[in-house]
C-alpha cells in the first residue's frame, strides 16, 4: 500500500470513528505491509491491537478493499522498539477488554464471513437500546446470538426503513464471533447474495457458489424483499434455505415487511420465510427515541468534551423528529459538529437553526388551535378564557402549558405563537415556555399533564 493510499484510508477511519476513536485507537497503527492478502500493522500494545483488531478489524478490512488492496487478513504484531512509541495506556477505555498475553498476536480475519459483507462494529447489543417497539425482536436477536441449539428458524424481523433490523443482524454476528468462534457465520445482503450468484454464473462457478453457501453455519440475508421478482436468485436462494435448514443451520433474515406481504416473492419461499419466528420492530414511540439520542450523546460527551448541551433539547428532538431511527442520529450528528465548529453550547436556538430543514420535513399536523383547545379541554377551561386577558392563575397556567406545547409541538416562531394567544408579546411566550420547562422538572403533576397532552395531540 502507498503512502497515499495509507493516507486516504486514515482519512476515511477519521470520519468514521470520529477524532477520539481515531486518536486513541488508529493514530497509533504503524502499518508494515501486505504480503499474501494479509495485512500486518505494527501496534505499541498487545492490548491496543486486540482492541482494533476486535473493535474494528472488520471496518479496516473494508477500507482496505475500498482503497483497492485485496486483503482478506488484518495482522497486528508488536512493535520491536516499543520504548520509542508513546504508551497509550491513558487513552484507553476503563471498559475495554483486559489485555492479553503478548505472546498472542490479535487479528481480525474475514475469513470466517467470506462470502458475506463486512460487519459494522458500532452495531452490537451493547449500543442498541431496548423499548416496548422493538424489545420482541431484541429478545429474538438476542437468544440467536446465543448459538445455542436452534429453535426458531428462520428468525425473520422486519419493519420500516432505520429501525434496527441490520443493527440486530450486525449485533447477532458479533456476539457469534465473541461466543461461538467455530462457527462459519455469513451475513450479507440479498443484493449481494444475487450479486455473487450473477457472478458465479458468469464465470461458470456454480459448484463453488453452491459449496460456499451449503456451509456455513449461521446465514444471515438482509433486505431479502430485494429478490422479490428475480426469478433464477429466488430459486437459488429457495435451495441455499432448504439446504441449510435441512442441517440445522441458523437462518436469519430481514425485511421491510412480512413475508406474506411482499410482492412477487414466491408462495414457497413466502411460506418457508415464516415457518420460524416472525417478529416485527414497530415504529419508534417517544421514549425509545429520547433513549437512544440519551445514549448516543454519551458517545458525543467523549467525542466533543466540553461541549454544552441545554436541557429539554433532546426532548424537542425525540419530539419532533419521528420518522425513523437513521434521520434522527444524524440530526444529532450534524447537532454535535455544528456547535463545536462554532463553539457555541447546543441551545434550543441553536437547534432550530441548525435543524431547521430537518424539522421542517418532519413536522407534524398539529396547529396552535388544536393545542389550545385540547388543553383547555384538559384543564377544564373555556378555550376564550385560557386566550384571553386574565391574568389569575387558574387561566395562566393552561395558557403557559399551551404555550409550551406549540413551541415544542409546532414551528411556530415566539412572536406568531403570541399573536394566536390574544395579541401577546413575544416575551410574554419565551418567559411562559422557560416555566414549565422549569415546572417540568420540579412538579411531576405538570410533567405528567404534558405527557398526556403531548400523546393525545400526537394520537
Ligand atoms: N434501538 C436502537 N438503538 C440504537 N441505535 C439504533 C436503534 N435502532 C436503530 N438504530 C440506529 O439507526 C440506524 C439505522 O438502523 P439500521 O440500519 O439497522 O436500520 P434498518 O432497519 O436496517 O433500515 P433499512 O430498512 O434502511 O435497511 C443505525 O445507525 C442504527 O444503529
Amino acid at each position: 500500500m502507498t503512502h497515499e493510499q495509507w493516507g486516504r484510508l486514515q482519512q476515511n477511519l477519521l470520519k468514521t470513528l470520529g477524532k477520539n476513536n481515531f486518536a486513541n485507537w488508529i493514530e497509533p497503527l504503524e502499518f508494515s505491509d501486505i504480503s499474501e492478502g494479509v495485512a500486518t500493522f505494527e501496534v505499541p500494545t498487545t492490548f491496543l491491537g486486540n482492541y482494533v483488531s476486535q473493535n474494528f478489524g472488520d471496518l479496516i478490512l473494508h477500507q482496505l478493499s475500498e482503497v483497492g488492496e485485496d486483503v482478506r487478513r488484518v495482522n497486528f504484531r508488536l512493535a520491536a522498539n516499543i520504548g520509542n512509541r508513546p504508551s497509550l495506556l491513558d487513552a484507553q477505555p476503563k471498559s475495554a477488554a483486559p489485555a492479553a498475553a503478548p505472546s498472542a498476536p490479535a487479528t481480525a480475519t474475514r475469513e470466517e464471513i467470506v462470502p458475506g459483507a463486512p460487519l459494522d462494529a458500532r452495531f452490537t447489543f451493547d449500543s442498541f437500546v431496548v423499548g416496548k417497539p422493538n424489545e420482541l425482536a431484541h429478545a429474538a436477536a438476542r437468544r440467536v446470538g446465543e448459538g445455542g441449539p436452534v429453535t426458531f428458524n428462520p428468525l425473520f424481523l422486519y419493519g420500516g426503513v432505520g429501525l434496527g433490523k441490520t443493527h440486530l443482524m450486525h449485533a447477532i454476528a458479533h456476539e457469534l464471533q465473541m461466543h461461538r468462534p467455530d462457527l462459519n457465520v455469513v451475513y450479507l445482503s440479498a443484493e449481494q447474495f444475487m450479486y455473487r450468484f450473477v457472478q458465479a454464473l458468469r464465470d461458470r462457478k456454480m459448484m463453488d457458489f453452491k459449496q460456499l453457501f451449503r456451509s456455513v453455519d449461521v446465514l444471515m440475508v438482509d433486505d431479502v424483499q430485494f429478490i422479490a421478482g428475480k426469478d433464477s436468485t429466488q430459486e437459488e436462494f429457495f435451495h441455499t434455505f432448504n439446504a441449510l435448514v435441512d442441517q440445522n443451520k441458523q437462518i436469519i433474515i430481514s425485511a421491510d415487511r412480512a413475508p406474506g406481504e411482499i410482492k412477487d416473492l414466491e408462495d414457497r419461499i413466502k411460506s418457508r420465510l415464516q415457518c420460524g419466528l416472525v417478529v416485527d420492530l414497530h415504529p419508534t414511540d417517544y421514549e425509545l427515541r429520547l433513549g437512544i439520542l440519551q445514549s448516543k450523546v454519551e458517545q458525543y460527551r467523549l467525542q466533543y468534551p466540553g461541549l454544552e448541551l441545554a436541557t429539554g433539547v433532546l426532548e424537542f428532538l425525540a419530539h419532533r423528529i419521528s420518522t425513523n431511527v437513521r434521520v434522527l442520529e444524524g440530526a444529532l450528528t450534524r447537532l454535535f459538529a455544528f456547535a463545536s465548529l462554532v463553539g457555541r453550547p447546543i441551545t434550543m436556538e441553536l437547534t432550530q437553526d441548525c435543524l431547521a430543514d430537518v424539522l421542517r420535513a418532519s413536522e407534524r399536523k398539529v396547529s396552535v388551535e388544536e393545542i389550545q383547545r385540547k388543553v383547555s379541554e384538559h384543564y377544564n377551561i373555556r378555550l376564550s378564557d385560557m386566550i384571553g386577558p386574565k391574568r389569575v392563575r387558574n387561566y395562566a397556567r393552561p395558557r403557559q402549558v399551551a404555550m409550551y406545547l406549540c413551541k415544542q409541538l409546532t414551528s411556530r416562531s415566539l412572536p406568531e405563537i403570541g399573536r394566536r394567544f390574544g395579541g401577546r408579546d413575544h416575551t410574554t411566550v419565551m418567559h411562559g415556555v422557560r416555566r414549565i420547562e422549569e415546572l417540568r422538572t420540579q412538579d411531576g403533576q405538570i410533567a405528567e399533564d404534558l405527557e398526556m397532552l403531548r400523546r393525545a395531540l400526537e394520537a
